[in-house]
């Protein structure tokens, strides 16, 4: 399996992680999450040491869980802690356990060797679980390898093909981008500044901004998993002040978690999280709906292209143009983080 390792992913929206066992393979490795009763999150192996038998199929026993086909019983470190008929419990009976991380409303999980984890290397983001932005949420199944997305959302010019009448206007194709790396933090950044642009209906009926407006999309893109969608909205002409207070805009910060499942499937969760219309339930659905329209066009394309990425003969040349600058240093990243 050739994916970044010694790196966090996001593994699940923090709502999803309680007394149920979850299920979910991250980078090729099938993981068992769920919550101890003083709310800890974890992650177990999700194989039992005996015969495989996955522990999501199995049951909680208070903060331990209980095979469900031959009782093997597992403490949340992993601890083997009873087999059925015969009280010594081999050494050896265990099953690895996961260095899981809550934060920003997310489940971050280590996939490496686990003496690497630092905690402070998780890249935030604190608007999900800020009071002074509403979030609305989602994850999609993607039958795509997650480099798919990756350059999908590095290269934001797909938007006037693929989601006309959402997000996409003529402007975004033509306004040219700006792009830095900054190899040193790991980060890309790549810009596109719309001036005089189409409002799209996306923003139109949740801001409530009407006629031409000034668009800005910074991305700033955190390998291999975080990527941040930084979107000014406002009336055409207003900028921010002096001291970067911006009230005559709006801005959302469109958050996707690009977690591969399998080398050729990926979940791919997708956050809105708005400082505008924020107690407005209705601003609410409107994105969360739009949203994941937005993101099926962007798994239909995919799934389309990685069933003819998978028929092709190796080495196929494709031929870059600036538009996928910060694409292509997305992947030389990704390519030296999976070659570690
Ligand atoms: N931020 C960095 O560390 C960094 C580093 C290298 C390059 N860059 C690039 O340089 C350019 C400037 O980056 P920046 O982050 O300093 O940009 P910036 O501070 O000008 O604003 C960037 C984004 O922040 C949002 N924003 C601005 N004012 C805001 C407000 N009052 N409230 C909420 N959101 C607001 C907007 O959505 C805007 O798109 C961008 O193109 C970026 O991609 C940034
Ligand atoms: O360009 C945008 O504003 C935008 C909004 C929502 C998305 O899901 C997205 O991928 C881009
Ligand atoms: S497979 Fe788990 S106890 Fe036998
Ligand atoms: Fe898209």
């Amino acid at each position: 399996m050739a994916f970044p390792r010694n790196q966090w992913y996001v593994a699940a929206y923090a709502s999803e992680v309680g007394d149920g066992l979850l299920a979910r393979t991250i980078c090729g490795e099938p993981i068992v999450f769920y919550r101890t009763r003083d709310g800890k999150p974890v992650g177990l192996a999700d194989r039992c040491v005996h015969r495989r038998y996955p522990l999501s199929a199995s049951s909680r026993d208070g903060d331990r869980i209980v095979c469900g086909y031959h009782g093997f019983t597992y403490d949340p470190d992993g601890t083997c802690v009873a087999v059925p008929g015969q009280r010594r419990v081999p050494r050896t009976a265990r099953v690895p356990r996961y260095t899981v991380v809550e934060q920003d409303s997310l489940i971050w999980v280590w996939i490496g060797e686990d003496g690497k984890a630092d905690p402070a290397a998780i890249p935030r983001a604190p608007w999900l679980d800020s009071p002074d932005y509403v979030t609305v949420r989602g994850m999609e199944p993607l039958a795509a390898r997650y480099e798919l997305l990756v350059d999908n959302l590095l290269d934001l010019s797909h938007e006037t093909y693929l989601h006309g009448g959402y997000i996409g206007t003529p402007e975004v194709a033509a306004t040219p981008i700006t792009t830095e790396v900054d190899e040193e933090a790991g980060v890309v950044y790549v810009s596109r500044r719309m001036k005089d642009a189409e409002c799209p209906p996306f923003y139109a009926k949740s801001t409530g901004i009407q006629g031409r407006i000034d668009r800005w999309q910074d991305i700033e893109y955190h390998p291999p998993c975080l990527y941040l969608l930084h979107s000014r909205i406002a009336p055409t002409g207003v900028e921010p002040g002096p001291d970067g207070d911006d009230p005559r805009a709006c801005h959302a910060e469109i958050v996707y978690a690009i977690t591969p499942e399998t080398e050729t499937s990926t979940h791919d969760f997708w956050m809105v999280a708005r400082d505008f219309a924020m107690d407005d339930e209705e601003v609410s659905r409107f994105l969360a709906d739009s949203n994941r329209t937005v993101v099926l066009q962007d798994v239909e394309a995919l799934n389309l292209l990685e069933k003819v990425i998978a028929a092709e003969p190796e080495g196929y040349q494709e031929l870059s143009i600036n538009i996928d600058t910060g694409g292509l240093a997305a992947r030389r990243m990704l390519q030296r983080m999976t070659a570690q």
